[in-house]
């Protein structure tokens, strides 16, 4: 009835005019506590998460008296609002349990974000930090001992410390998602994809894009082969973890002097944060995107701040007032940074697209807020560096001197992206097939390291340098595992980023399938307001419409498809099934070692 219609409105309204208000005192409270981490922040922030819960549960119970009357709504964006508000989350935990899920999850963040680690050549000097220092010897050591020990070191400091920790957090959890009508947490950190077939489509997906991981892989291996020697680089065995440049060997592109036949690198030496934030908003700003407010450059921290401890791996934070919106991020000068630098403003960008919303459509960057579409979130800033990437747009902002456009520099680019993309790929992939059958129980906690053994060897195809067993906890010791933190969202980024990118090549032009001039990889959407305009009109809907439908009106498709990342890597793929074949390369791996003992 129209009646109800208007009740129903007013009701929604008034519930999100205080929605906003407790989310603004809540976030404010969990940002101090990120940004410097103190006792007494840690208190304040206990304290608010709790008074945000008790709201969430005031809410709940009050949407619950309109049961068996908002289903029978006609607006579509009213019943959408009544559906998200039904389930309550981690709040449906008795006072006392939701209090000791919110210290563990602090608690494990806390130890991740403050773990330090010995210098490899003095035992009595132990100050150094994940980010920058572990970070750069990862990145630019070629030390075998060196990247050893740091790769032990860090799982020593952060993971192995944390096993009890997660034990306790994994049964409050499951306790969690069983009071919400979820099965265990994996069920309840699926339910916002809306899609019965969700796992199995990613398992598809996987399917699709493992024969190119797999000539990738074969490719880099030799290439480490031929750096450390045929003794620690088997021709058909798993890659040792240490060695990809990165503390999870999730990105491989800082081996890509080892993998890559020839230098031209661009480098962003002489930059400094402020300007790589800069250059970030002047590419949305070219794109007829927002720019970021006043607030925001006065807020956020782009660099890491000197005397105190704080959580350095970096997020976009929405104070949920419309105007208060902020980075934290321990900016290093480097390429790689200046990659998460668009990343972390796509979120940005997709808070102020989306502002103007109510609260439930607006996914927040707390990890308790299962973000709707997450993997959306998680694109918007990399579809605009995979044009920032190319050579051309390099070149066009100064940051890469000469450019040959000739097939040699096209196929030196690709395996740079690679190296960056596809690898992640079985990564992004596994971490959350670990966490689904942790909190399933089909792997059992006394197997939990040898289970993340397997699957990083089994997608993967690397091994840990040194034999692992169940005193060490190995997951703990990548962030999003402490944080509690979704991780499938980047896996579903990885590949929709790429049929993003392919929409908005055809909108600027700048990509033709029938014009070989014009490949998806040489695409740079900048200054095009066009592409612009229809990244914006997706971002405005936030999570108000079902994902499927808003990918349809980014790119007429209404599915995760692997056929596009595919054709970015056509000429890719082809040239590196060549090189393993002239090569004799063997293309997978193998092996006979024990690498986990599940003794304890
Ligand atoms: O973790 C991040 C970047 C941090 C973030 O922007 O995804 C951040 C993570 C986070 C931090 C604290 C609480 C919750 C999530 N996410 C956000 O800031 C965020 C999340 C949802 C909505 C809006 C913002 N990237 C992943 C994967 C990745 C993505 C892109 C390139 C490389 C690697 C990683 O580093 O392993
Ligand atoms: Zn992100």
């Amino acid at each position: 009835s129209e009646q109800l219609e208007e009740d129903a409105r007013n009701f929604l309204n008034e519930l999100d005019a205080r929605g906003s208000q407790e989310c603004t005192e809540a976030t404010m409270s969990n940002w101090k506590y990120a940004s410097d981490i103190t006792e007494e922040h840690r208190e304040e922030k206990a304290a608010a998460q709790l008074k945000y819960a008790a709201w969430e549960k005031e809410a709940w119970g009050r949407v619950r008296k309109w049961n068996g009357k908002w289903e029978t709504l006609s607006d579509p964006f009213l019943r959408r609002q009544f559906k998200f508000m039904s389930v309550l989350g981690t709040a449906a935990l008795p006072k006392q349990d939701l209090e000791k899920y919110n210290n563990l999850v602090t608690e494990m963040s806390t130890i991740y974000s403050t773990a330090k680690v010995c210098q490899y050549k003095d035992p009595k000097s132990c100050k150094l930090e994940l980010e920058p220092d572990l970070t750069r010897i990862l990145r630019t050591s070629r030390d075998y001992g060196e990247l050893e020990h740091v790769w032990k070191m860090w799982r020593y400091s952060s993971g192995r410390r944390i096993r009890d920790h997660y034990k306790l957090f994994v049964r409050l959890a499951n306790k969690a998602a069983k009071l919400n009508g979820f099965d265990n947490m994996g069920e309840m950190w699926v339910y916002p994809y809306e899609s019965e077939t969700f796992r199995a489509d990613l398992a598809e997906l996987w399917e699709q894009l493992k024969p190119l991981y797999q000539q990738l892989h074969a490719y880099v291996r030799r290439k480490l082969r031929e750096k450390y020697g045929e003794r620690r680089i088997s021709r058909r065995g798993p890659i040792p973890a240490h060695l990809m440049g990165n503390m999870w060997s999730q990105d491989w592109s800082e081996v890509n002097d080892l993998a890559v036949p020839f230098p031209g690198k661009a480098s962003i030496d002489g930059y400094t944060p402020r300007r790589m934030f800069e250059l970030s908003e002047e590419f949305f700003a070219s794109l007829n995107l927002t720019r970021m407010p006043s607030e925001f450059w006065e807020h956020s921290i782009i660099e890491k701040p000197q005397g105190r401890d704080l959580v350095c791996h970096a997020s976009a934070w929405d104070f949920c007032n419309g105007k208060d919106f902020r980075i934290k991020q321990c900016t290093d000068v480097t390429m790689s940074d200046l990659l998460t630098v668009h990343h972390e403003m796509g979120h940005i960008e997709y808070y102020l697209q989306y502002k103007h919303l109510p609260g439930v459509f607006r996914s927040g960057a707390n990890p308790g807020d299962v973000p709707h579409a997450g993997g959306f979130h998680e694109a918007v800033g990399d579809v605009l560096a995979l044009s920032v990437a190319t050579p051309k747009h390099l070149q066009k902002i100064g940051l890469l001197q000469e450019v040959h456009d000739d097939q040699e520099e096209d196929i030196n680019f690709l395996l740079k992206m690679a190296l960056e993309k596809i690898t992640f790929l079985p990564f992004g992939y596994l971490m959350d097939l670990w966490r689904w059958d942790v909190f399933s129980g089909k792997t059992h906690e006394d197997n939990w390291n040898c289970a993340w053994w397997d699957l990083r060897f089994k997608l993967q195809g690397i091994k840990p340098p040194v034999q692992r067993s169940e005193y060490d906890f190995d997951p703990g010791a990548k962030y999003h595992i402490p944080a509690n933190v979704p991780y499938i969202r980047y896996f579903v980024s990885f590949v929709v980023q790429f049929q993003f990118h392919k929409a908005l090549c055809m909108k600027a032009g700048e990509y033709d399938p029938l014009n070989p001039a014009k490949p998806l990889h040489k695409c740079d959407i900048y200054q095009s307001t066009d592409a612009g305009n229809l990244l914006g009109k997706m971002l405005q809907l936030g999570s108000s419409k079902e994902w499927p439908e808003a990918m349809e009106a980014l790119t007429g498709g209404r599915r995760m498809d692997a056929s596009v990342i595919r054709e970015y890597f056509k000429p890719l793929e082809n040239w590196l099934k060549k090189d393993n074949e002239r090569h004799g390369e063997f293309v997978g791996w193998e092996t006979d070692e024990v690498l986990c003992t599940s003794e304890l």
